[in-house]
């Protein structure tokens, strides 16, 4: 009927984020309850550190943009912290929402941030390739930062210039000379919890390593974000805003926290 008609399938890669891993015991994001994290001295600073050279293209994948990095080096790499091994500097993006009230992936004691960054790493001693690292059991560690609006930040107005140049779906441009140190908060102090991706494949492979401390950055900066869009050139313009998913239960999860 014309109903069923209308309601066009969406193909399977565009399923709904808020599908739920089938049996996932390990999903992300989550609210973090600073009362009950469990505070663990023996958890040390991260030790982070990327090298700008490494950076190779802005690509507009249709969930969000990814600053994409060149991984076949040593040069960017986290460890220390929660990690047994160390991790390499795969790519980052951001989630946000299309009103200030909304964005960020992760909340503390339910404060939601107007947008998140996610630096996604793998484990690079134990796995040979990204790819692989998705699907396996430590295979991933992914950094996020919250941001707020305050001062415009500096370090970012270089990455915003380039986003008209890949605005639409499957756009891509070439992206250099960045480094994405100027976004970790200057307190290293953080919690952890073993979570998935947020977004497709969904897998349970990721350390999550929360920043307590956000950076701050521009109303015009976000209003860049969300001039973006989902859709490729010539199909109807789709803001890419809202791009989160909805927060997953804890079920058996400890979050730990530093006392740096
Ligand atoms: C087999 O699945 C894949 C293999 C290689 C690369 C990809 C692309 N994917 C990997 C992880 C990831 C993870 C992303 O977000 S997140 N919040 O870190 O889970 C993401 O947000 C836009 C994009 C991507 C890109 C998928
Ligand atoms: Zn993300």
């Amino acid at each position: 009927n014309l109903l069923a008609c209308s309601q066009t399938a969406k193909p399977a890669n565009q399923q709904s984020w808020q599908t739920q891993i089938q049996g996932g015991s390990r999903q992300s994001p989550i609210d973090i309850r600073s009362s009950e994290s469990v505070h663990d001295p023996q958890l040390t600073p991260l030790s982070i550190s990327y090298d700008p050279s490494d950076c190779l293209q802005i690509w507009n994948n249709g969930d969000s943009f990814l600053v994409e990095f060149d991984d076949s080096k040593d040069n960017s790499v986290v460890s220390g912290g929660p990690l047994e091994n160390h991790y390499k500097l795969k790519q980052f993006h951001f989630h946000w929402g299309a009103e200030n009230n909304r964005g960020s992936e992760h909340t503390i004691n339910s404060l939601v941030y107007p947008a998140e960054l996610h630096l996604v790493h793998w484990n690079a001693e134990k796995f040979r390739t990204f790819d692989e690292a998705i699907f396996s059991e430590n295979g991933l560690a992914v950094i996020g930062v919250f941001l707020k609006l305050g001062r415009k930040h500096d370090g970012l107005q270089k990455l915003v210039n380039a986003l008209p140049a890949v605005k639409y779906k499957d756009s891509t441009v070439e992206f250099s000379n960045f480094n994405p140190s100027c976004m970790i908060p200057s307190c290293l102090d953080y919690w952890t919890y073993p979570g998935s991706l947020t977004t497709p494949p969904q897998t349970e492979s990721v350390t999550w390593v929360i920043m307590k401390k956000p950076i701050e950055f521009g109303d015009d900066q976000l209003s860049a974000f969300r001039s973006l869009l989902f859709t490729p050139f010539g199909e109807k313009l789709e803001n890419m805003v809202d791009n989160f998913r909805q927060q997953q239960p804890l079920m058996n999860r400890v979050v730990r926290a530093t006392i740096l």
